[in-house]
């Protein structure tokens, strides 16, 4: 049962289609994430929704209530909907506690209640109350940007790359922290973020919307394992692939073969397999040998660059693996590989 519909959305800024006929349905309770590349047309998506940017056609229903219809449009503060973006815009002359207070009525009798209810849900101590923003730090402010955004109790929150602001160990952590809060305030909740790992660790569906139009939607495991083209797996994480040749659900590839999630699909194809699901072993014998030209260790993991010893015209293979002993440069290898190969479907949106 869907919760947020959004039905054939269409925008046009002049010559540019910023969204073309996307469709989408949110589940209630959920987390979705919008995710596509710089200029796809996440931000517009969410703009309309929020009601800050008119629509040319289609519709934006939540609750069954229509906030969208063509270039009608419920007003942005009537539609119960909260924003978090990037720079959280908090207002720099008022307190952290006026801040909070902004969306809250003058006279509701547990105002101050609420304001200390919020700050302890987004874990801030008390003491912070007083300050102006400035003297709280980027991640502090983003916390207090959720919580006067939770203040109106919305039915639906949308967060416009809130966490992009911040450093990568604090990313991290906000965006946990945020998750949960979320989920402890059961609201249902839109995040759009160019971030991939941000998108697949912070949902349960994600969409991936490319040049204005809605490529695949799924749970995270689906979109990375089972993308719907080439451009998709290589934007939600590095990929292996390989032409490949179909047969009764294998696929025959210049590394081996492999079962593949296609059963019924024949002939020339691509296939994709995500680093995670090969593993270096020791060399067998009637089975592809490869040869270690470069290893270069980043902590958790290597990065290999690999050549087949059999076929000196086929591309090198760059891999990330992990592993403590790792053999040296100029050692012989075999690969092991977990799970289906996915057959990559041809790519849905012209690049
Ligand atoms: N106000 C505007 N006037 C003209 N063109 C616009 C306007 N807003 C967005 N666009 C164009 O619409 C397209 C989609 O933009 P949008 O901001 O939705 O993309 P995005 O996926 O959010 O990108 P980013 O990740 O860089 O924020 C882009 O080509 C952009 O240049």
């Amino acid at each position: 049962m869907s919760f947020l519909s959004v039905r054939a959305l269409s925008k046009h800024y002049g010559p540019v289609t910023a969204l073309d006929a996307v469709s989408l349905d949110v589940r209630q309770n959920s987390r979705t994430a919008i995710v596509g590349p710089s200029g796809s047309g996440k931000s517009t998506l969410l703009r309309i929704i929020a009601g800050f940017e008119p629509a040319a056609s289609g519709t934006v229903q939540l609750n069954d209530e229509v906030l969208v219809d063509g270039p009608n449009a419920v007003p942005a503060h009537q539609r119960g909907i909260g924003i978090v973006s990037q720079d959280g815009a908090l207002f720099p002359h008022l307190s952290i506690a006026d801040n909070i207070a902004f969306g809250l009525h003058r006279r509701l009798p547990d105002r101050d209640k609420r304001v200390r209810d919020l700050m302890a849900l987004i874990g801030l101590d008390h003491a912070m109350l007083d300050r102006r923003p400035h003297q709280l730090s980027g991640g502090q402010q983003q916390r207090v940007a959720l919580a006067r955004a939770l203040a109106r109790q919305p039915r639906l929150m949308l967060l416009d790359e809130p966490f992009s602001s911040l450093d990568t160990g604090l990313r991290e952590q906000m965006r946990q922290a945020v998750t949960q809060i979320l989920g402890t305030a059961g609201i249902t909740s839109v995040l759009v973020t160019h971030d991939q790992a941000e998108a697949l660790s912070f949902a349960d569906q994600v969409a991936l919307i490319r040049n204005g139009r809605l490529v695949q939607r799924g749970t995270p495991e689906e979109v990375y394992f089972r993308p719907a083209d080439r451009q998709t797996a290589l934007f939600l994480g590095e990929a292996v692939i390989l032409p490949a040749r179909l047969n009764n659900g294998t696929a025959t590839t210049a590394l081996g073969v492999f079962p593949t999630n296609q059963r019924a699909s024949s002939g020339a194809a691509e296939i994709l397999l995500r680093p995670e699901q090969i593993t270096l072993c020791a060399p067998v014998a009637g089975q592809p040998q490869l040869e270690i030209e470069h290893a270069a260790f980043s902590g958790a993991n290597w990065t290999l660059q690999l050549r087949l010893i059999d076929q000196p015209n086929h591309p090198p293979l760059h891999l990330r693996v992990s592993g403590i002993d790792m053999p040296p440069a100029g050692s012989r290898v075999g690969l092991a590989i977990n799970g289906f190969a996915h057959v990559l479907g041809q790519d849905q949106v012209a690049a």
